[in-house]
Parts: structure tokens; C-alpha cells; sequence
């Protein structure tokens, strides 16, 4: 075997994952790893295209080259596309830089060896928190965090930050902090008006190693076996499929495709596997199913007066986070933000951040480049539109305070039911597609070392495995869980 095929630890996917766990296993120098990214690469982040590294927008747009489109049903009557990042960095290369980390109370659901206290040496080992410092804080991190400068802030934001508090609402000064409540200005991976993602603050740096090898634009398709135990993947290179064989294989493929690239390689639910004809190498039921995301409503609203759009301005610079609402006052409207993107009104959002209505990934046929199945199943629950209801709710009355300063106008909209069904979106935050649980739990699909359950040389650190879904935008959670993965892989815990 050439080093071209063969390596210690196989990474598939070079998303925000990926990068980490790549960068983190290859300061082994004992330890050959390779990294497999479907999307684009490259070497430095001289290199790096401006629109990647520009924090203002998302090139997540219809023809963006950056990302994939999956058609899915967000409810039985609404259909849709979501777009997931396809390039080194994955979707945190073309996400809205917004880095808030899970509270304490959420990793209260998870196994018992992620408690709060289990993972915060690995929040802390992430970043390098430019505002705050003390117990919760890291200093010397790969990712650098900081919060809009007051005197910057948009006026949207800084308007909205008022009327919460003015509304009775805590002030939230540290949204990193364990037990984070109220509004306040939401941390950013941004330095110097640069997105920095995993693959800047992680896989650059570890470039040079000679252990660390990575190759972009190569599509896996399948994990091979030999009985239960993975001995590499099948990728396809340029038409032609081409096995890399592995000590151990780590899927960092996201969401989406991690499960996807399971089912194809025969671990999931039997039934749905032999349906299909692909052949069952272990039935785990809880491959694909599950998975919970943030539901989204836009509330419009209107500058009163026409604003020069401002060309260096976070779309989210301040939230209001509650039990389980989080409210967003975008700063743009998504045509200013996606380019490709078809007129939109700007928007307050209005996000569920604790659903209970789950949602599914199966198999749409047997071949491996074709797109999965996606049923988001969004609010099937009356708990959610429940909770949708009473974060409109609020957010109007937010608005009716913020449109008496004069900066606003608001449409006079009814809101029915079907309103908010035709305005539902998603903040692209799918997590829990194979998730991390007690081997005894047949829906569990990874232990809580983050192999996959039932198999040998295989493991899963991505967002699908989070038990359950952060209250807060998943990026810092998914790095940090990376940092903690990439550490029990190398045997230091
Ligand atoms: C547009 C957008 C905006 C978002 N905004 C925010 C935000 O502001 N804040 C926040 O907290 N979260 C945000 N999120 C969510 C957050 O970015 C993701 O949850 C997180 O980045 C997912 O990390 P991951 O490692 O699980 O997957 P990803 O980062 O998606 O990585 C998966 C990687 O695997 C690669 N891959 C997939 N299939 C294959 C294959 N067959 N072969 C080889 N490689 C493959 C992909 O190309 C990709 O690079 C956003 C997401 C999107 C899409």
C-alpha cells in the first residue's frame, strides 16, 4: 500500500468537525492521518476565496460553488432546499459567524460524561475570548471570539438590546457564560472582519505536518467493512471508485451526510437498508432518525427612512435568548446577505430553540450520489406552535417599542396559521441524526467515546451525534465536541 491509500486515522469530511479533529490528531506525530473533503480546498488562508473569509455574507445562495442543496420537506405541505457547507471548513465556512456555545442546563440531557463541567476545559481550549477572561474563558484557542464594540453596533441592534431590557428582560452580559438568559451582543469568530472557521484556526496551521495529509474534491461514498469492523472507505475520484484503507475511521461529514454515507454502507435501520437493497452489516435504528432543528419565523419589518447598506456589519450582532425562544433582530435582509437570493423583507427572527417535533433522513435509492430523503416533520407538535405563538408574541411587542423610536415601520400583517406556515424556515442548525447515547438504547447510534455502536475502527464526531439539540447556534458546541472527541481518540482521556 502507497501512503496515497493507506492512513492511520481517515477523516471523511472537512467540515467544522473535521478540520479540528484533523489539525488536533496530527500533533501525534506517531499517527498518519488524512483528511477527505468532498468540496473545495485550499492550502493557506492567503488563499482562502474572499467570499469565504468575508463574515457579512453567506455564499450559500442557488449557484453558490461552495455549498450542497438538499430538497426537504420542512412540513407535509411545504417543501424546500437547505444548503449545508461543501468546501475545507464546511458549513462553519459559510455560516453567519454567530459562536455561542450550549448552556449549562442544556448538556443536563446528555450522557452523563458530558456534563457541563466535562466540557468546558474543551470551550475553553477552542478560543481565544478577546472580551472576557476567568474560569469559563479560554485565552490561547485556535478560534478567536469577541462581541460588536458598543459604539459600532447597528442601530437595529442597539435598539432592540433597549427595548428588551426596557421590556424586563435580564441583561445578559456574556452569552458564553454557563447559565446565559436575556439580551445582550452575541459572540463572533470574526477577527479583523475575517470569518475564521476550523479550517483557518485549525487545519492551516497543522498544513506543513508531514503525518497530515488532505485531499479535496473526492467524494466518499461508502464505508468498507470487513464483518463489523471498518477497514476504510470507498471514494470516488474523477468517475473511478478507489478504496483508502484506515486503522480507524472518523465520519465528520455533518448532519446530512454523515447518516446518508451510513445507510449506504449497510449501518442503520434493517428494514429500510434491505427495502433499498443494500446489504445490512448492522441494524441500528437510529441511523438517520430523529434529528431536531431550529424552526424559524421571519417578522417583517422596514427602515423608516432608506439606509446605505453597511458594508461591515454582522447580520447578528444582538439576540434575546429565553427558555426556549430566541429572538434575532437581523441587522439585513437576506437579499443583501445571499447572494442569488430573491427579494426579501428585512426580518426579525423569532427561533425555537428546544423543539419537540423530530424529523428524518432515509434512503431515496440506492444510488450514493443521490440526495437523501429529508422530513423535517416541523411543528407536528402543538408544544411548538405553541411556543412559535408566544415568541411572536413577544417579538411584536419588541418591535411596536423599537418602531416608536422612529427607526422602524412595520407591514401590517395577520398572522394566521397559514402565514406562519408559508414564512417557516430553518437556521440550518440539523443536529442529533445519529445520536451519542447508552449502548442499551437501541436508537443510540455512537457510546459516549463516539464510536459507533456494534462496530470496530469507527466513530462519528459531527452534530449529528449531539444527544440534544444546543438551545443556542450549534458551531461552538460542534467544535468543542471535536476538541473532546479528538482528545479521547489520541487516548488522553
Ligand atoms: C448557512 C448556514 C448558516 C449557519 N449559521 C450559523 C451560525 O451563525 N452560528 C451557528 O452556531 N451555527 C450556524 N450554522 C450551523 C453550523 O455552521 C453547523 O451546525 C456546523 O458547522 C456543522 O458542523 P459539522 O462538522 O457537523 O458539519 P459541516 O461543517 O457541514 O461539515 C461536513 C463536511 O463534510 C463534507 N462532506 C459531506 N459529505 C461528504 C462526502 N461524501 N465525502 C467527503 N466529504 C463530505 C462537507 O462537504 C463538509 O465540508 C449555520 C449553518 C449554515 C449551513
Amino acid at each position: 500500500m502507497t501512503e496515497a491509500d493507506y492512513a492511520d486515522f481517515l477523516v471523511v469530511g472537512g467540515g467544522t468537525c473535521g478540520c479540528v479533529v484533523a489539525a488536533r490528531l496530527s500533533e501525534d506525530p506517531s499517527a498518519t492521518v488524512m483528511l477527505l473533503e468532498s468540496g473545495s480546498g485550499y492550502r493557506s488562508a492567503l488563499e482562502l476565496p474572499d467570499v469565504l473569509g468575508d463574515p457579512y455574507r453567506l455564499p450559500v445562495g442557488p449557484a453558490s460553488e461552495y455549498t450542497w442543496t438538499y430538497p426537504v420537506e420542512l412540513t407535509p405541505r411545504r417543501a424546500s432546499t437547505i444548503a449545508r457547507g461543501r468546501t475545507l471548513g464546511g458549513s462553519g465556512a459559510v455560516n453567519g459567524a454567530y459562536f455561542t456555545r450550549a448552556t449549562r442546563a442544556d448538556f443536563e440531557n446528555w450522557p452523563s460524561s458530558w456534563r457541563y463541567d466535562d466540557v468546558l476545559p474543551y470551550f475553553k481550549k477552542s478560543e481565544t475570548d478577546r472580551d472576557f477572561e476567568g474560569e469559563f474563558h479560554g485565552t490561547a484557542g485556535p478560534i478567536p471570539v469577541e462581541r460588536r464594540a458598543w459604539d459600532q453596533l447597528h442601530p437595529l441592534s442597539g435598539e432592540f438590546h433597549a427595548a428588551a431590557l426596557g421590556a424586563g428582560f435580564p441583561d445578559d452580559v456574556d452569552k458564553n457564560a454557563p447559565d446565559s438568559f436575556g439580551v445582550g451582543r452575541v459572540p463572533l469568530n470574526v477577527s479583523d472582519h475575517r470569518r475564521i472557521s476550523t479550517s483557518i484556526g485549525y487545519l492551516m496551521p497543522a498544513l506543513h505536518r508531514p503525518n497530515l495529509r488532505v485531499e479535496s474534491g473526492v467524494n466518499v461514498i461508502r464505508i468498507a467493512f470487513s464483518g463489523t469492523r471498518a477497514i476504510g472507505v470507498d471514494v470516488l475520484d474523477d468517475g473511478n471508485v478507489r478504496r483508502i484503507r484506515a486503522d480507524h475511521v472518523v465520519v465528520c461529514s455533518g448532519a446530512v451526510a454523515t447518516p446518508h454515507i451510513l445507510l449506504n454502507s449497510g449501518v442503520g435501520p434493517a428494514e429500510q437498508l434491505v427495502e433499498q437493497g443494500v446489504s445490512v452489516v448492522l441494524d441500528r435504528p437510529g441511523v438517520g432518525q430523529n434529528f431536531v432543528d431550529h424552526p424559524e419565523v421571519l417578522l417583517p419589518y422596514h427602515f423608516s427612512k432608506p439606509r446605505t447598506i453597511r458594508s461591515q456589519t454582522p447580520v447578528l450582532e444582538t439576540a434575546l435568548n429565553l427558555a426556549e425562544i430566541e429572538i434575532r433582530p437581523y441587522t439585513a435582509s437576506f437579499t443583501e446577505l445571499v447572494p442569488g437570493v430573491p427579494r426579501m423583507d428585512h426580518g426579525v427572527g423569532v427561533v425555537l430553540m428546544a423543539p419537540h417535533s423530530r424529523g428524518s433522513i432515509e434512503l431515496a435509492s440506492r444510488d450514493p450520489a443521490g440526495a437523501p430523503r429529508i422530513r423535517y416533520n416541523y411543528v407536528a407538535s402543538a408544544h411548538d406552535r405553541a411556543a412559535i405563538r408566544e415568541g411572536m408574541r413577544i417579538a411584536e411587542n419588541l418591535l411596536e417599542s423599537i418602531a416608536e423610536t422612529g427607526l422602524i415601520d412595520r407591514p401590517v400583517v395577520e398572522y394566521t396559521d397559514e402565514w406562519v406556515e408559508s414564512r417557516l424556515g430553518t437556521s440550518l442548525h440539523m443536529s442529533g441524526s445519529c445520536v451519542m447515547g447508552a449502548e442499551a438504547d437501541p436508537f443510540a447510534v455512537v457510546d459516549g467515546r463516539c464510536r459507533v455502536i456494534g462496530a470496530q475502527g469507527l466513530s462519528i464526531v459531527d452534530t449529528s451525534i449531539l444527544p440534544t439539540i444546543p438551545t443556542r447556534g450549534p458551531h461552538a458546541t460542534a467544535v468543542m465536541v471535536a476538541e473532546r472527541a479528538s482528545a479521547i481518540l489520541l487516548g488522553d482521556e
